[in-house]
């Protein structure tokens, strides 16, 4: 609605930003983006007051508060882990088993337990913790030895370090990183530690000895030229066995809280409360006026140099992020607008609840049917009973089943890490490049190819996102990510690989062979390739591992996952396809939501099913793009285009009611 985002437009927020900036030393460095929660440097507190102050509209301050809402209040100096006081004892939901539409927070999906699955859940366990005391301490030291584990960075520079040249895979498009990076935040989103007033700690200076903090030592002659890398322990609480469990941020189903918002305050937030629209602002995505690293020379302009907002806030991480954000925006609002023509009777909350529903439709029928069956095969998909039925209803659901996210899942679905190019680009109508190719390392938390061509370029980062090759998906990490990852203004960088190892550790996950053992495949004993030996890896890898690790037990679950041999019609191989499909058919089994059921209070008709099925992720951007050609299957680069004119819309009129 042009009235909401007018109000929000004409804001006086250039002086108030850089006004804040003088006040209160706003940084405009990466450095408090890191780790997967990704905080918001200023406190809330004194931004809400300094918009009281300067008058700024309540659309504008209504998403302070809800980052506000989000913030963990500790104790002056170290944080420390959050306490369950009755962590044994699940809190009482009151449910209204007829109420059609999920809950934001994914609160009363399941029935029995409404608390499974929700924004604020403990990620759970497939095998037991292997903390170093047993509860809480990350795990440090060799299971079969007793020695120290191999240093992250040093595994990291050894396995997980690309070549001079950029490898990439010959028919994949790079939207397998995309598609996969927006699918991880539906379903988790795990915070780390913070001091109180919200800055990161730093554990490589002041707060080395704050017991969240768990800094990664570089060896000598790094070429990150420095002893340290900040770490702090993810978020956690005390389960009832007193054992430390990570919370998870973000709804576990696939219910779109990236787009939607994973809290009630964010859900409100991000909607226009007109014709069920969400907010927008010239067809973009609306201003988020809690960040301020989008600012350009210190300052921000509404329409041109602002930090995008969503449902989630990792959504500006890159510009390919932003905008698939974007287009997932634009599709609930055109289905909201839509609906509005075909039921003029309806009001805005029913226009945004069947349009979000028939959106996350879209979205399970895209990941299920898409992209899963590439990601870990179609037979992976069939046996384990998550592919989607060719045509119609079908019905998995069961009570019992819990879909809250596994913690290894979160580490297991990093694999895409080694998707992720060490450029990015802009492909135009001519496919051409408008601006050359720059390193990706330059444009992460900036906007301006998110904001240029007027948002014109947000058709072009996907163009080239649907036509560029994806990075080799093998244990190779490029340097943007390996090296480069969030490099600021003051040259600090970072290397995802050692924060994915020090991550699992840091959860008290334990080595290749537990979950081997679960997946039911062989059990490694020595470092060979041969039976009873790592037969799922190439020789070159077995042997880095061998010089690194004690006994394969130890491997770290990440680097296993992403070292494994693919299998010849998947992205994974054995150990991480066992992870995902097993993490799936909790989103699947667990959710009584999911779009294909049958069920007269929460599914769709025959003929709504079968229109939702129809949508494939091409068509996604088709319609919520000015692209005119596309290839069927958005994930590879060997097809035909085709128009876009000929990809199906979802047909509105079979949501028809009488006033
Ligand atoms: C430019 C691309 C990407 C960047 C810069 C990036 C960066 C990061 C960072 C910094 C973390 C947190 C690391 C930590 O401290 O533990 C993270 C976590 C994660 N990433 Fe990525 N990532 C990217 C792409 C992807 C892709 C393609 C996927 C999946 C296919 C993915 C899946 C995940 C998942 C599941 C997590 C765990 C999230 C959580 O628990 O909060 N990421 N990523
Ligand atoms: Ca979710």
């Amino acid at each position: 609605s042009p009235g909401i985002e007018r109000s929000c437009e004409n804001e006086p927020q250039a002086a108030y930003m850089s006004m804040m900036r003088g006040r209160y030393g706003i940084r405009t460095n990466q450095m408090h983006m890191v780790g997967s929660g990704h905080f918001r440097a200023t406190p809330c507190h004194n931004m809400m007051q300094m918009m009281r102050e300067n008058n700024t509209p309540r659309c504008l301050m209504n998403s302070c508060r809800r980052f506000a809402g989000r913030q963990f209040t500790a104790a002056v100096g170290c944080p420390r882990t959050e306490v369950l006081t009755n962590g044994c004892i699940p809190r009482k939901e009151i449910c209204d088993p007829k109420y059609p539409f999920r809950t934001t927070t994914g609160v009363c999906n399941n029935l029995l337990h409404p608390d499974w699955g929700t924004y604020g859940a403990m990620q759970r366990r497939i095998v037991p913790n292997a903390y170093h005391d047993g509860h809480s301490t990350p795990r440090v030291s060799s299971s079969c030895s007793g020695s120290k584990l191999p240093p992250p960075r040093v595994i990291s520079n050894k396995v997980h370090a690309a070549g001079p040249v950029a490898r990439t895979e010959m028919n994949l498009s790079y939207m397998v990183m995309q598609a996969g990076q927006f699918l991880g935040h539906d379903f988790i989103r795990t915070k780390t530690f913070t001091r109180d007033d919200q800055e990161p700690l730093q554990c490589c200076e002041q707060d080395s000895k704050c017991p969240e903090c768990f800094p990664i030592s570089l060896p000598m002659f790094d070429p990150m030229k420095k002893p340290c890398m900040s770490f702090s322990r993810s978020n956690a609480k005390f389960d009832c066995s007193k054992i430390r469990q990570q919370i998870n941020f973000a709804t576990s189903y696939l219910d779109l809280s990236t787009v939607y918002g994973e809290s009630e305050e964010a859900a409100r937030d991000l909607r226009a409360f007109v014709g069920g629209q969400l907010k927008s602002l010239h067809n973009k995505l609306s201003v988020d006026p809690t960040d301020s690293t989008c600012a350009l020379n210190g300052r921000f302009h509404p329409t041109k140099n602002y930090c995008p907002l969503s449902g989630d806030p990792r959504v500006n991480e890159q510009p390919i992020m932003s905008s698939i954000h974007t287009i997932f925006m634009r599709g609930h609002n055109s289905i909201a607008t839509g609906l509005s023509k075909v039921n003029p009777h309806w009001g805005d909350e029913m226009l945004y609840q069947i349009a979000k529903k028939i959106l996350i439709g879209v979205w399970q029928n895209i990941v299920y049917g898409e992209y899963l069956p590439q990601t870990i095969g179609h037979a992976a998909m069939v046996s384990n009973n998550i592919q989607l039925a060719p045509k119609g209803y079908k019905d998995t659901y069961n009570p019992f089943v819990d879909a809250t996210t596994l913690n290894v899942g979160g580490l297991a679905f990093r694999w895409g890490h080694s998707s992720v190019r060490r450029d990015i680009a802009l492909l135009d109508k001519h496919y051409k490049n408008p601006v050359p190719p720059e390193p990706l390392y330059n444009h992460f938390f900036k906007v301006p190819l998110y904001h240029a061509f007027n948002g014109q370029a947000i058709d072009d980062i996907l163009r080239w996102t649907s036509n560029a090759k994806s990075s080799g998906l093998d244990r190779y990490l490029e340097p943007s990510v390996q090296q480069m990852l969030y490099k600021d203004d003051t040259g600090e960088v970072l290397d995802l690989a050692s924060l994915n190892i020090q991550r699992g550790r840091d959860h008290g996950l334990p080595g290749y062979n537990a979950y081997r053992h679960v997946c039911g495949l062989s059990v490694a004993k020595h470092f060979g390739t041969g039976p009873g030996g790592l037969v799922d890896m190439d020789p070159d890898t077995a042997m880095l591992l061998q010089k690194l690790y004690s006994c394969p037990d130890d491997i770290d679950i990440w680097t296993a996952i992403i070292s494994e041999r693919r299998y010849d019609d998947a992205w994974v191989g054995p150990v991480g396809q066992c992870i995902i499909a097993k993490l799936f058919k909790r989103f699947r089994d667990g959710d009584r939501f999911f779009f294909e059921r049958p069920d007269p209070i929460v599914g769709f008709t025959p003929p709504q099913l079968h229109a939702i099925k129809k949508i494939t992720l091409s068509a996604l951007v088709c319609a919520t793009t000015d692209m005119l050609e596309i290839q069927e299957n958005i994930f590879r680069t060997d097809q035909m285009k085709k128009p876009c004119a000929l990809y199906p819309k979802v047909d509105l009129d079979l949501w028809k009611t009488h006033a």
